[in-house]
């Protein structure tokens, strides 16, 4: 069967992740999370001096991104992707709160944007990919043959990603997750580059009240009719 390229974009915590890996699976296509390879970048500016406070130093984060060398490689346990940044396994740091508060204004400076949206071009060439994020179905694979744009609301989603550090045994306050989930929505919507929006030919699903499972099911039965 001719394999198509899925972009799957919308709010923060909504689920996407979850739709992309599980659809992925069923078909066989690569998952990338392209959201990963943005918290990468933030984790790497922490780490390596580029924030004083919220301050970012974007003339030594210029130079530095062509170092900065993303990749995945499935965790057998797991049996889903992990985020390496510079051949270390990141996946578990990418996700704490101090890279979510940083990663919408590292993400929204041009030239993170350019060396992201080409290397997630290149991941794609062949099709056969599901990638989800903000601007995938606008920007990075505008000619997707099957686009959807994901959203619930705040309060659900803020719900979701509290129970997920939970279970994750991490640290984590509903409210700082509701302001955090909030404030990117803002910054992610409103930047000058490449910002959140639905592409015109992309799906809507509103998830606010679909559980995992229905919302699999309803993924799949658009992706069989494209391609079916
Ligand atoms: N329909 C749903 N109902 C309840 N929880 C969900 C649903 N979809 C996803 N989740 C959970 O919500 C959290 C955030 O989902 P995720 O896929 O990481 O979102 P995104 O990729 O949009 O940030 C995860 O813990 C996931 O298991
Ligand atoms: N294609 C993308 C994906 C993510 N991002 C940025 O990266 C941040 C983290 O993305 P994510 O997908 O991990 O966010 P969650 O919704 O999973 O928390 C977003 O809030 C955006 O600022 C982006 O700008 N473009």
């Amino acid at each position: 069967m001719k394999k198509i390229t899925i972009a799957i974009d919308g709010f923060s915590s909504c689920g996407k992740s979850t739709m992309a890996k599980d659809l992925a699976k069923e078909v066989g296509y690569i998952y990338i999370d392209s959201g990963a390879m943005y918290r990468a970048v933030t984790l790497y500016s922490i780490e390596n001096g580029i924030f004083n406070g919220n301050a970012i130093d974007t003339e030594k984060l210029k130079q530095d991104i062509k170092n900065i060398r993303i990749s995945f490689k499935l965790n057998s346990e797991t049996g889903r992707p992990d985020t390496h940044l510079n051949g270390v396994n990141v996946e578990s740091k990418i996700r704490s709160m101090e890279v979510s508060s940083k990663v919408s204004p590292i993400s929204a400076l041009d030239f993170v944007r350019e060396a992201m949206v080409a290397q997630q071009q290149v991941m794609g060439k062949e099709k056969g990919i599901v990638m989800d994020g903000r601007d995938i179905g606008t920007t990075v694979f505008p000619d997707a043959e099957l686009k959807i744009f994901v959203t619930a609301s705040p309060e659900i989603r803020a719900q979701r990603r509290y129970d997920e550090l939970k279970a994750k045994g991490q640290e984590a306050s509903f409210d700082e997750i509701l302001e955090n989930v909030k404030q990117r929505d803002y910054i992610d919507q409103h930047r000058a580059v490449s910002p959140l929006r639905k592409a015109e030919d992309a799906l809507l699903l509103d998830n606010t009240n679909l559980t995992i499972e229905q919302q699999k099911k309803w993924l799949f039965e658009q992706f069989n009719k494209v391609t079916g």
